[in-house]
């Protein structure tokens, strides 16, 4: 099977008359990590929604490899292997998390082999199978979120705020099983306040403000570009 790539074009998306995306392209390859930054409110989430197929009004091409996407329902979008991951949102709290990874799980998928998989990704939930997923902190919840979205087998992620809130230690080891993902052939985008913890991630990266891309660049090392890191202010 050849390299799929996620493809956004000319992507508008609107709340009412509010027309909050104007024009949105973007690649994001089998295996890779892309940035999508800006300030708050330059339309990242709803770039996410529009993907997933979450927005009311979204025009414009959105493809997996030869299928177009815009348009489709929203589970119809995750069976084709994009899986949002929203921000902030906790997973179900009153559940363990062994019962939160078993509901993720698709029927034709052997759960327990399944689950033990995920676990290789995110071993520290390991020791937490048995608690509500209620009680987690902050990390733990975003890796139980993340576990969930893996389960599908996704071929790509759209991590909305993943370290939000999330102390440094947490957000050095999310880097980490970000990084294992990427290596399982995953294809991830994530938006992001945390532009530093981006930029090691990512070889690509688009800043949006006010709903248009407003630069665009590849390299090895983005965190250390000069003309990058002023245009993010940082
Ligand atoms: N449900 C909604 N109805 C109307 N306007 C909305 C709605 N959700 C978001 N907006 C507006 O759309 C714009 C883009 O919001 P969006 O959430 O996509 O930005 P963002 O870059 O993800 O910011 P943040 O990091 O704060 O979530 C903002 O001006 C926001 O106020």
């Amino acid at each position: 099977m050849g390299e799929k790539s996620l493809e956004v074009r000319d992507l508008h998306a609107y709340y009412g008359q509010s027309h909050v995306l104007q024009g949105i392209s973007l690649t994001v390859k089998e295996a890779e990590c892309v940035a999508l930054l800006g300030r708050n409110g330059v339309g990242k989430t709803t770039t996410f929604l529009s993907i997933a197929g979450l927005m009311a009004k979204a025009q414009g091409h959105v493809t997996l490899g030869e299928t177009s996407l815009l348009g489709l329902p929203p589970h119809r979008i995750a069976q084709s292997g994009i899986v949002y991951v929203p921000a902030g949102r906790r997973a179900f709290a009153r559940l363990t998390v062994r019962d939160n990874l078993q509901m993720a799980v698709p029927r034709s998928v052997n759960k327990q082999r399944a689950i033990e998989d995920v676990l290789t990704v995110f071993p520290g939930l390991r020791e937490r199978l048995n608690v509500q997923a209620g009680v987690l902190s902050g990390g733990q919840n975003q890796m139980l979120k993340m576990a969930r979205a893996l389960l599908v087998n996704p071929s790509f992620l759209l991590l909305d705020e993943p370290t939000e809130g999330l102390a440094p230690l947490v957000v050095q080891q999310m880097g980490e099983h970000i990084r294992q993902l990427m290596d399982r052939g995953v294809g991830v985008l994530i938006a992001e306040q945390n532009a530093r913890f981006t930029l090691k991630l990512s070889r690509h990266l688009y800043v949006l403000d006010k709903g248009v891309i407003k630069l665009e660049r590849t390299g090895d090392k983005l965190y250390d570009d000069q003309e990058v890191l002023s245009h993010l202010g940082i």
